[in-house]
């Protein structure tokens, strides 16, 4: 038995939202990816890239356009049909969530509960098969609370397991991680088979990770595609307002990436740096 099911196809069209009237944060928005793809969005701070996921995992109603999970519309679906149909990994969890692992884990299963039963052997199998898979069999006892950031990040992403979605929404999941946990969940997210939606800041990690990647600037898609085609320094020079230097990487890798303030932007900011600290030379 696995609680690994098999991912879905994600199909965008037109998608507008705002928070009111006259405010788009989402502005016609369109991509298509298969079932299995792994999605980075990138994009500078602002963008809107946590407003379009809000979209995608049905936190919020679209103003236009339609999104499809295998050719359903997911304004068509109930509301548990689309929570058992995709799971969330969100950065925000309350210091003092008073929960064991395997409570929050369990969470997980929730959409798939009928009525007000007890947890049958199927959510139990489901919940240990997704601690086992994340590593976190030894920890299933322990409060979340008690947990590090890159403890806590593989738990949220077991609860999202145990759910058996076709597709895993995540909003910045490597965020306050050092860079082995950054490289631990990128490597256990790319081992799922499911379809992956991330936000991502980290260039070179949305390269190493991704199958598909969106750059969003202003709310729009400014650019969609492979990480061959799509991270290619004058796309990230544009959309992040900085100097992108690709460099050749080992075999086998996806290039890398450094960046740098533009050099007149670079020196401007050097000189107000040191006039807001009265130390200029
Ligand atoms: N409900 C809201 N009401 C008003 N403004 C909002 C609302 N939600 C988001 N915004 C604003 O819309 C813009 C886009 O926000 P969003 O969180 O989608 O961007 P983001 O690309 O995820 O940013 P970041 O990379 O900084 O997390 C931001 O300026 C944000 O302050």
């Amino acid at each position: 038995m696995s609680c690994v099911e098999q991912g879905a196809a994600l199909s965008v069209e037109g998608l507008e939202w705002g928070p009111r009237p006259g405010l788009r944060l989402v502005r016609n928005i369109g991509f298509s990816i298969g079932p299995g793809s792994r999605l980075a969005i990138i994009g500078p701070n602002g963008a809107g890239k946590t407003s379009l996921l809000r979209c995608l995992y049905r936190a919020v109603q679209p103003i236009a356009g339609r999104i499809e999970v295998d050719g359903v519309d997911l304004w068509a679906m109930t509301a548990r049909e689309a929570a058992k149909t995709i799971a969330v990994v969100l950065q925000e969890m309350p210091g003092d969530f008073p929960f064991s692992v395997r409570d929050v884990v369990m969470m997980g299963r929730i959409p798939r509960r009928e009525g007000m039963r007890g947890w049958t052997e199927r959510d139990r199998n489901q919940v240990a098969h997704a601690l086992d898979h994340l590593d976190l069999a030894h920890l299933a006892r322990r409060q979340f609370a008690t947990l590090s950031g890159g403890e806590k990040q593989r738990v949220l992403i077991a609860r999202a397991l145990a759910q058996e979605p076709r597709i895993i929404v995540l909003d910045e999941p490597t965020n306050h991680l050092d860079i082995r946990h950054q490289l631990e969940i990128i490597e256990l997210l790319k081992r799922l088979k499911l379809t992956i939606v991330t936000t991502l800041h980290d260039i070179n990690l949305a390269a190493e990770f991704a199958t598909d990647v969106a750059i969003i600037t202003e709310g729009r898609l400014a650019a969609f595609g492979s990480p061959e085609e799509v991270l290619r320094p004058s796309a990230l020079s544009t959309a992040f307002g900085v100097h992108a230097t690709a460099h050749a990487a080992a075999e086998g890798y996806a290039s890398r990436f450094s960046f740098s303030l533009p050099p007149a932007e670079a020196s401007s900011s050097r000189i107000s740096l040191f006039r807001s600290t009265g130390d200029i030379r």
